[in-house]
């Protein structure tokens, strides 16, 4: 019995000893799981880290649950060392660059930091459907090249000078009667302008009328202005997957902004082809200026390869999503900045009314009134520094080791611009909140930047710059002249934006419903 028992306790004892050893074992094989968890999916790569980063955790509470306005945006963005910081991003970890050195840097470099948009992997969601051809913004090497020769036989005429300064007088005046329309009172702008350059850029990529300004419920606004709504989706955006087939029955709305991007796709397939047909039966050459008309006729060409349908496609989507919503942001904001700063705004109409007159009547600028304005220029630009329409540059990716700033930038790194902590940067702009469009005067503050830098760069810089910049600088020029010599304006008393102004969007950023009293003048 003794004996029983004594084998009993040394039994017992072993277990229990061999259970806390199991016990250990175990909770020390989950620690070091939930490390290398942590480490692999909440940290960035070991070979990055060495940069400021966020952690994941931060950047998606900020992103999806709280609502930041944008000059706490700017305020976080003081925190950014050296003006490189690391965070997760839709193609994953990406070093945002914001000195002007490193921006610098970056756009000079093409060939080592080159597009990182991978085209061929993911053509399933909204935005890759959309925008993620082959396209003239997204194409890299012999690609590119060979798009570029077309583009430069057809964008040239299209897109640069001489601008169809008299198609962005014609559309606004329309703009203006619907603003009469409506009273003047309480007009949303963010809508408005979205509209207007909506239906300029209709005509002028395929000479097709949305006619978004006289009709905004009929049937192409409704489709188009669906898909740009459902590629501002955070959730979508971030997390792509979501937006793939086999998750879509959870999400009928996306389900219906795919159907609409496929009929928007359908129609652009047919308009390519009976626009093929016409011009074949035609035969005359140089009387169309549309993009399409000169991108088919670039065919004719023999120093450059045509182009297939689905290329001519992919690069029209890109021209609408490249041109659209950037100036319609633009516009807004700089109608924002003048209802705020009344003494600007009258300024900014002697200009107009000194060079265009001020019979009461709409007149549209030429290009000669256009390039007279040289104080809605500076205010242009000055709103573009603020709030630039495109937050920053498409990702680029790294082609071999490099140094940003004195900082080491392995091969195969994710690297972008922020063109708005770039804009914003303390060390570089005085007073970088304020709206000083005299910062751009000659021998203002802009001026006396030296060149070892990119300090402003709404448009990009370098090889890649926005081969649409002219194009939409004598649009906004237009449109502002044209509202400035018609009204006087004001934010409503009950504006969202009277503090601050509220913004929305993910790639491209606009002021949220900006609503705004106008007075006319005429
Ligand atoms: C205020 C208006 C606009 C802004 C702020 C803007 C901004 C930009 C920026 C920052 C880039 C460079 C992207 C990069 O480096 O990754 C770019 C490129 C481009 N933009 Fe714009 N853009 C505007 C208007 C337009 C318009 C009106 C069009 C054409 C209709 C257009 C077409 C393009 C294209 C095709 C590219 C790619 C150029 C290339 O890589 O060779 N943009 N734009």
């Amino acid at each position: 019995m003794v004996m029983s028992d004594t084998i009993q306790k040394v039994f017992l004892s072993t277990n229990y000893k061999r259970g806390i050893q199991y016990i250990s074992i175990g909770t020390a094989i989950m620690l070091a799981l939930s490390y290398a968890c942590y480490d692999i999916f909440w940290l960035p790569p070991r070979r990055i880290r060495h940069i400021p980063h966020w952690k994941y955790t931060n950047f998606f509470i900020k992103t999806f649950f709280r609502k930041a306005s944008l000059q706490e945006k700017i305020k976080q963005s003081a925190d950014i060392r050296d003006g490189l910081n690391l965070r997760p991003d839709r193609i994953g970890w990406t070093i945002h660059v914001s000195s002007p050195s490193g921006v610098k840097t970056i756009l000079s470099k093409p060939d080592v930091f080159v597009k990182a948009f991978n085209k061929a992997d993911n053509k399933k969601t909204i935005y890759e459907r959309f925008v993620g051809g082959n396209n003239l913004l997204l194409s890299e090497g012999e690609d590119y090249k060979r798009l570029k020769k077309v583009t430069n036989i057809t964008v040239n005429p299209a897109f640069r000078r001489p601008v169809p300064i008299q198609l962005f007088g014609r559309m606004t005046q329309r703009t203006l009667q619907e603003i009469d329309q409506m009273g003047g009172k309480q007009v949303d702008m963010t809508d408005l302008c979205n509209r207007l350059t909506l239906d300029i850029l209709g005509k002028a990529v395929f000479d097709f009328n949305f006619d978004a300004t006289g009709d905004p419920h009929n049937e192409w606004t409704h489709v188009y202005k669906s898909i740009m709504e459902s590629m501002s989706n955070k959730l979508f955006y971030y997390l792509p997957f979501l937006d793939q087939g086999k998750w879509l029955w959870l999400f009928p709305k996306r389900y219906q902004a795919h159907q609409n991007l496929t009929k928007f796709l359908n129609m652009l397939s047919e308009m390519i082809s009976n626009k093929r047909q016409t011009i074949a039966a035609n035969h005359e050459e140089g009387t169309r200026n549309d993009l399409l008309s000169l991108m088919i006729d670039s065919e004719l060409n023999e120093e450059v390869d045509g182009l297939t349908d689905e290329e001519i496609m992919e690069n029209l989507c890109i021209f609408f999503f490249a041109g659209h919503e950037t100036t319609a942001n633009a516009v807004a904001f700089i109608i924002y900045n003048l209802a705020k700063d009344q003494e600007r705004q009258e300024q900014a109409r002697q200009e107009v009314l000194h060079h265009l007159g001020d019979a009461p009547e709409d007149i549209l600028p030429t290009l000669e009134d256009a390039m007279k304005l040289t104080f809605i220029n500076q205010i242009m630009k000055e709103t573009m520094r603020m709030y630039g329409p495109v937050s920053g540059i498409s990702p680029r990716i790294t082609t071999e080791d490099t140094f940003i700033d004195g900082a080491f930038i392995p091969k195969d790194t994710f690297v972008s611009v922020s063109i708005f902590r770039l804009h914003h940067n303390e060390k570089v702009w005085k007073s970088h909140n304020e709206f000083i469009p005299e910062r751009f005067s000659p021998e203002g503050e802009f001026d006396q930047f030296t060149n070892e830098g990119i300090q402003w760069a709404p448009f990009g810089s370098g090889r890649r710059q926005c081969i649409g910049m002219n194009f939409s600088l004598f649009e906004q020029k237009v449109v502002l002249a044209m509202l400035l010599r018609k009204y006087t304006w004001t934010l409503p008393e009950d504006s969202i934006h009277k503090e601050n102004v509220v913004t929305s969007g993910i790639i491209t950023v606009c002021p949220k419903e900006l609503r705004i009293n106008f007075e006319r003048r005429y």
